[in-house]
C-alpha cells in the first residue's frame, strides 16, 4: 500500500521534481530533483536568490504550472496527471493565493472580491466562515473600504484584500508570494502575525515566499532554495540567524 501525503502529515508534497523552460540553447533549469513537503498547520518560508527557482516551485505546488519530471500532490490527489476542469476544482477547494500582482477583480467592491471564492463555488459563508471573515477585515482595517473598488484602494491595502480573500474560506493550504512586498512595516507585522495565527488556531498551512528575513522570522519552517535545489531546511530562525545565513550563502556561491 502506497503512504500517502496525508499519512506523512502534510497538505501538499512534491517527488523528485524538475522544471526546465525553453530547449536547445535557451533552455533554463528552474528546478532540479526537488523533494519536499508542506507540513499540515506550519508557517512555511521559502527564501533564496532571484532566480533561484520559488515561484516556479510554489507555482507548481499550487497546480498553476506543470512539472518537466516528478509529481506533486495536493493533500492526497497527485495533480499530475489531471486535466484543467479537475485541478481548477481542487484549486478553488482547498487552495488560497496571494501574489505580488493582486488579481483582485476590478468591477467588483472590496467585499464582493473578498467573498469570490465562495461565489467561484456556488456557495454563501456560513456563519462561522461569516465571523471569520468578519475578523479578517477588521483586522486587516478593511472594515471602512468594502464599498470601494480595487482602484480606489492603496497598494498596501489591495494586497490586505487579497490576504482577506485567500484566507476567507479557510482553504487548507494558503500560498503566499510576497505578501508583505506593498506594506509598511507596522502593516507588514500584523499581516504576518495573521498569517501565523491562521496555522495555529484554524490549523491552515501557509506557504509564503519572500526576501525579507523579518518576514520569514515569523515561520516555523525555512526552506532555502538556490539554483533550483533545496540546499537547507530549518525550523524557526531569528530575522539575524536568517540573514547569517543568507549571507553564508551568497559568499558560497
Ligand atoms: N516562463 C519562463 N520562461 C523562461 N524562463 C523562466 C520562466 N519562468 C522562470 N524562468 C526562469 O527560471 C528560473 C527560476 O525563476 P523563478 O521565477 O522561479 O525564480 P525566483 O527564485 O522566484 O526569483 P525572484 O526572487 O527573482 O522572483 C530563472 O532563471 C528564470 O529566469
Amino acid at each position: 500500500m502506497e503512504i500517502t501525503t496525508s499519512d506523512l502529515g502534510l497538505v501538499a508534497r512534491v517527488a523528485q521534481l524538475s522544471k526546465s523552460y525553453g530547449s536547445g540553447a535557451t533552455e533554463v533549469t528552474a528546478l532540479r530533483d526537488v523533494s519536499i513537503g508542506i507540513r499540515k498547520g506550519e508557517f512555511t518560508a521559502i527564501m533564496g536568490p532571484s532566480g533561484s527557482g520559488k515561484s516556479t516551485l510554489m507555482h507548481i505546488m499550487a497546480g498553476l504550472d506543470t512539472p518537466t519530471s516528478g509529481r506533486v500532490w495536493i493533500g492526497n490527489t497527485d495533480i499530475s496527471g489531471l486535466g484543467d476542469t479537475e485541478l481548477t476544482m481542487i484549486r478553488r477547494r482547498r487552495v488560497g493565493f496571494v501574489f505580488q500582482a493582486f488579481n483582485l477583480v476590478p468591477t467588483l467592491d472590496i467585499e464582493g472580491n473578498i467573498l469570490l471564492p465562495f461565489e467561484l463555488d456556488g456557495r454563501r459563508p456560513s456563519p462561522q466562515e461569516r465571523a471569520w471573515i468578519d475578523e479578517l477585515v477588521d483586522s486587516l482595517g478593511l472594515r471602512d473600504r468594502l464599498r470601494h473598488r480595487p482602484h480606489e484602494l492603496s497598494g498596501g491595502q489591495q494586497q490586505r484584500v487579497a490576504i482577506a480573500r485567500a484566507l476567507g474560506s479557510r482553504p487548507e493550504l494558503v500560498f503566499a508570494d510576497e505578501p508583505t512586498g506593498n506594506l509598511d512595516s507596522r502593516t507588514g507585522r500584523e499581516v504576518l502575525s495573521l498569517l501565523a495565527s491562521a496555522t495555529r488556531s484554524a490549523g491552515q498551512s501557509i506557504a509564503m515566499v519572500t526576501h525579507d528575513p523579518v518576514a520569514a522570522s515569523y515561520a516555523d519552517r525555512i526552506l532555502f532554495l538556490a539554483d533550483g535545489a533545496v540546499v537547507e531546511d530549518r525550523g524557526r530562525s531569528s530575522a539575524a540567524e536568517i540573514s547569517s545565513f543568507m549571507l553564508e550563502m551568497e559568499q558560497a556561491v
